[in-house]
């Protein structure tokens, strides 16, 4: 079991998409393969971090996101961390991905699962970005304890190198309420789980 975690932002953004309306999310294994996938599949929304790009329709920021309507739509999603850390991990038996936004949800599964031996990838800055490693610990914690503070963790995100180059704009592709975004504990009753469907990996949201 596997629970892979990208605060800032890809699945900040996801947990947004599904908000938001989109069914599901394409992790792709690349910049290529995502404009592949829009090439064959016009009405789905791709999706990259950085600056807006041609062949893109959207970035990846939970801000700007946020007001955007994908009813029923397809996202195909391509970023630096996050996407890169659950196709790593795309054999696992269960692939939950996560960020403060499901942390409930997220540790509700793991719960219900009963699994001893779970897998958490921190998934920024080659598996040392502090908000992906805090956000890990509280959801270890928090399918144990259900009385568990998350003050200490989001304190924590919230002065990590990548809230910093968010606010300073460092990072492109940005809404300023972006790092608030990202830290907005449970904002969402789902988890989202992926799943391998052909030879696509498939996030979607989850419930117990
Ligand atoms: O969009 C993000 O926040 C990062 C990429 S960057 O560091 O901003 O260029 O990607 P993610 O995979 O969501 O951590
Ligand atoms: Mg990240």
């Amino acid at each position: 079991m596997a629970v892979v975690v990208d605060v800032m932002r890809a699945f900040t953004v996801a947990a947004w998409a599904f908000a938001r309306g989109a069914e599901k999310i394409v992790l792709a294994e690349s910049l290529d393969e995502a404009l592949a996938l829009k090439a064959r599949h016009p009405d789905w929304v791709a999706l990259k971090d950085g600056p807006a790009a041609p062949g893109f329709d959207a970035v990846n920021s939970p801000g700007l996101l946020r007001s955007a309507d994908l009813g029923g739509r397809t996202v195909v999603q391509k970023t630096t961390a996050g996407t890169v850390g659950a196709l790593a991990v795309k054999e696992a038996e269960l692939v939950l991905c996560a960020g403060f936004v499901v942390a409930e949800a997220t540790a509700e599964i793991l719960r219900a699962r009963g699994s001893d031996s779970v897998t958490f990838v921190v998934t920024g800055e080659d598996g040392r970005a502090d908000e992906d490693l805090a956000c890990a610990q509280y959801i270890a914690r928090r399918v144990t304890e259900a009385g568990a503070d998350a003050g200490e963790y989001l304190r924590r995100a919230g002065e990590s190198r990548a809230a910093a180059e968010l606010a300073q704009g460092v990072r492109q592709g940005v809404h300023p309420d972006d790092v608030a975004l990202c830290l907005e504990l449970d904002r969402f009753p789902f988890a989202m789980v992926a799943t391998l469907e052909g030879s696509l990996m498939v996030l979607r949201p989850a419930r117990t």
